[in-house]
């Protein structure tokens, strides 16, 4: 399944994007206004194969969590129960993220790939095993991309990942498993209509791996991929360098095998989102990151199907250094950069109406022609 995923990941259309380009030069502007806006607005149709391509709507957002055995090593200040606690708190429609899902009309699909602690609520709903066509509510798919209930799906591949310092973090078959399950909840997220899909990440401990990962794909030192995270003191900071050193030393990723990758130095909320990202994108359906967790996870999706590039769209630059060498390596430029380094899918959230708003230019915007405006 993983492989056809990738088989059906294309580059850019052409002849999309050079009808763009040229709609952009006809549109009642000055050539080039719009800035990053235009060059965005370009990559959607060309992801489309279609001018304009439609507009990003029924957004939705799926929170991938997971807990980490590299957590023993203290490397976060916070409880490991944080991560399941939080996912009370999403289901709730409490967290930031909701605020800012409510404000975008957003739905919202928490996934429990690997969480370690018992989630305190019921209610979970499983994720369809063979794959095919949504099994979660066959009287109506639309009720996936009601932004006004969050939902939660079963998706445990296992409670949590053996400690990367010490052992894999996972199986290959682990690792597979969670990609897969990314690429179903893009599919079936997508079935039910949504036009654009955004990355939320939740776990306690998973910016350690992401800078593993991040060091791994772009050959950056350990130092330079590793940040602060929820934001630690100087010694916790040291050590998860140390942490991320002597994994990268113990395992030797290939950078040419992601899955070996993903199961050495991963995660398994980081291998789902490569997943979803090779989804939306073996689909044709923008894909907008959000922090560090999902920019190692853009890396591992590229370094499966490099042209799965063409369907990410940055939301923002995180504040954790990793995620602006992941953007880098990608040649993809952040839409906003506030210092956010929450994660949940916050930062693609407030992104979202400049995506709509690239994209609604190319619909509703008059030519010089059509409203009788003189040119230059
Ligand atoms: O999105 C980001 O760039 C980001 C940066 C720092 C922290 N986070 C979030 O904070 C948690 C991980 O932080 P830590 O310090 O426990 O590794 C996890 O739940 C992430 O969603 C997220
Ligand atoms: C409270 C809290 C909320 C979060 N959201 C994403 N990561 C988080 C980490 C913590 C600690």
């Amino acid at each position: 399944m993983l492989e056809s995923t990738i088989a059906a990941i294309r580059p850019l259309d052409d002849a999309a994007m050079a009808a763009a380009r040229e709609l952009h030069g006809r549109l009642t502007k000055p050539a080039g206004s719009l800035g990053a806006l235009e060059e965005l607005s370009v990559r959607l149709a060309g992801l489309a194969g279609a001018c304009p391509p439609p507009l990003p709507e029924r957004a939705a957002v799926a929170i991938f969590a997971g807990d980490h055995g590299v957590h023993a090593q203290g490397v976060s200040p916070w409880p490991q129960e944080v991560t399941a606690q939080m996912i009370a708190n999403f289901l709730a429609g409490g967290a930031v993220v909701n605020a800012f899902a409510r404000q975008a009309g957003a739905a919202v699909t928490v996934v429990d790939v690997g969480v370690a602690t018992p989630i305190p609520t019921a209610g979970t709903e499983p994720l369809d095993p063979a794959g095919g066509a949504s099994v979660l509510d066959p009287a109506g798919s639309a009720r996936l991309l009601d932004p006004a209930v969050p939902r939660l799906v079963d998706a445990n591949v296992r409670p949590g990942t053996a400690d990367l310092t010490v052992t894999a973090a996972l199986t290959r078959d682990e690792a597979r498993a969670a990609v897969e399950t990314g690429v179903r909840v893009a599919d079936e997220l997508i079935d039910a209509g949504a036009g654009i899909l955004l990355t939320g990440d939740m776990g306690i401990g998973n910016t350690t791996p992401a800078a593993a990962l991040i060091a791994a794909f772009t050959g950056a030192d350990p130092a330079a991929a590793t940040g602060r995270g929820t934001g630690v003191d100087d010694a916790t900071y040291q050590r998860k360098v140390d942490v991320v050193r002597a994994a990268l030393e113990r395992h030797r990723p290939d950078p040419t095998d992601p899955l070996g990758v993903l199961a050495t130095v991963g995660g398994l909320e980081h291998a789902a989102l490569a997943g979803l990202i090779l989804g939306a994108a073996a689909r044709r359906v923008p894909v907008l990151l959000d922090g560090v967790i999902a920019g190692s996870a853009a890396l591992a999706a590229a370094a499966f199907a490099p042209d799965a590039v063409g369907a990410m769209v940055a939301g923002h630059r995180s504040a954790e250094p990793g995620a602006t060498l992941a953007l880098r390596k990608l040649a993809l430029d952040a839409l906003i950069d506030l210092g956010l380094r929450l994660g949940e899918g916050t930062g693609a959230l407030l992104a979202l109406p400049v995506v709509t708003g690239a994209v609604r230019v190319l619909h509703e915007v008059a030519t010089f022609d059509s409203a009788g405006v003189a040119e230059k």
